[in-house]
């Protein structure tokens, strides 16, 4: 079996509640202070988006997988939120969310979190309202074909954003760098990429599923982003602290990484 027919069968058993409880409840998802990763992340979105340099008609978000957090800082400054993912049970999830239904996750601590560090005093109703509005289209996509989403996407988005797929469905560096090639094909020249991603990490779970991810450092960032042919405008990294290295992973850190594709092709 290929390491990318193993990598599909993993996600077969692929558990959104199981990542989310892993993931995006305490100790990781703790807003009490700005140490905690789920604060260092969305300060990361927060600051980036804030300062209007990246907007537009469409953003495309993807391997969006079971959650929203991501979007919370990009939706005030593109009309179309595009999510996309590999498996019908993340985006029947997200369905899920941007139509209300109850049970599903509640995001409103990241959108509450959101909104105090944003500092524009809006009631995160709002904000919960607006994404529910701009999150259009919800897209199957498989970052290992050319055409990421079987077909090209037209007109190109205006920005990219994908948090924890890339590495978390690529074998090796190799594929990870062909994969940012290919997504890559759905941004329009001058399109910004907002990328987050784990660092030093070989496998995560969730629930039955223990997923393989192929561990980088920031020079296979810096290498992959170069050779996809993006301007890197801006890197940082976070290291995982020992208290929120909980066994649901082995992740040492993560990286938030802002580039541009450039204007002439
Ligand atoms: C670690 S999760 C990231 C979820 C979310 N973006 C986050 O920030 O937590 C990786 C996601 O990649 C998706 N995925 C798996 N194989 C893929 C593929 N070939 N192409 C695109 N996405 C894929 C999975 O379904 C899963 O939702
Ligand atoms: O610390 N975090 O906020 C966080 C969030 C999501 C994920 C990780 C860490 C590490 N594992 C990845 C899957 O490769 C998913």
């Amino acid at each position: 079996m290929s390491s990318l027919s193993a990598l599909r069968e993993g996600y077969e058993r692929f558990d959104p509640r199981a990542y989310l409880h892993n993931n995006y409840l305490p100790p990781r998802a703790d807003f009490s202070s700005e140490e905690f990763v789920v604060p260092w992340k969305l300060r990361c979105l927060a600051e980036t988006f804030a300062t209007g340099e990246i907007h537009g008609r469409t953003l495309i978000d993807v391997g969006s997988g079971p959650t929203i957090y991501q979007l919370l800082s990009a939706c005030d400054h593109f009309e179309e939120i595009v999510a996309t993912d590999y498996l019908a049970v993340n985006r029947e999830e997200l369905r899920r969310w941007a139509r209300g239904d109850p049970g599903t996750f509640d995001w409103s601590p990241f959108i509450q979190h959101v909104c105090k560090i944003e500092g524009r005093g809006e009631p995160w109703q709002e904000k919960e309202r607006r994404l529910r509005a701009r999150l259009r289209r919800i897209l199957p996509i498989d970052v290992h074909r050319s055409e990421p989403l079987g077909a090209p996407l037209r007109p190109r988005a205006d920005a990219l954003l994908s948090a924890f797929c890339l590495e978390a469905v690529s074998p090796d560096r190799a594929a990870f760098a062909r994969a940012l090639a290919h997504v890559s094909s759905l941004l329009r020249p001058g399109g910004h990429a907002v990328l987050l991603g784990a660092l030093g990490e070989s496998f995560y779970l969730a629930g039955a599923a223990r997923l393989p991810v192929v561990p980088l450092d920031e020079g296979d960032v810096r290498r992959a982003l170069d050779g996809a042919g993006f301007v890197l405008r801006q890197f940082r990294s976070y290291a995982m602290p020992a208290a929120l290295r909980t066994g649901v992973d082995d992740v040492d850190g993560v990286f938030f990484a802002h580039a541009q594709k450039p204007l002439e092709e």
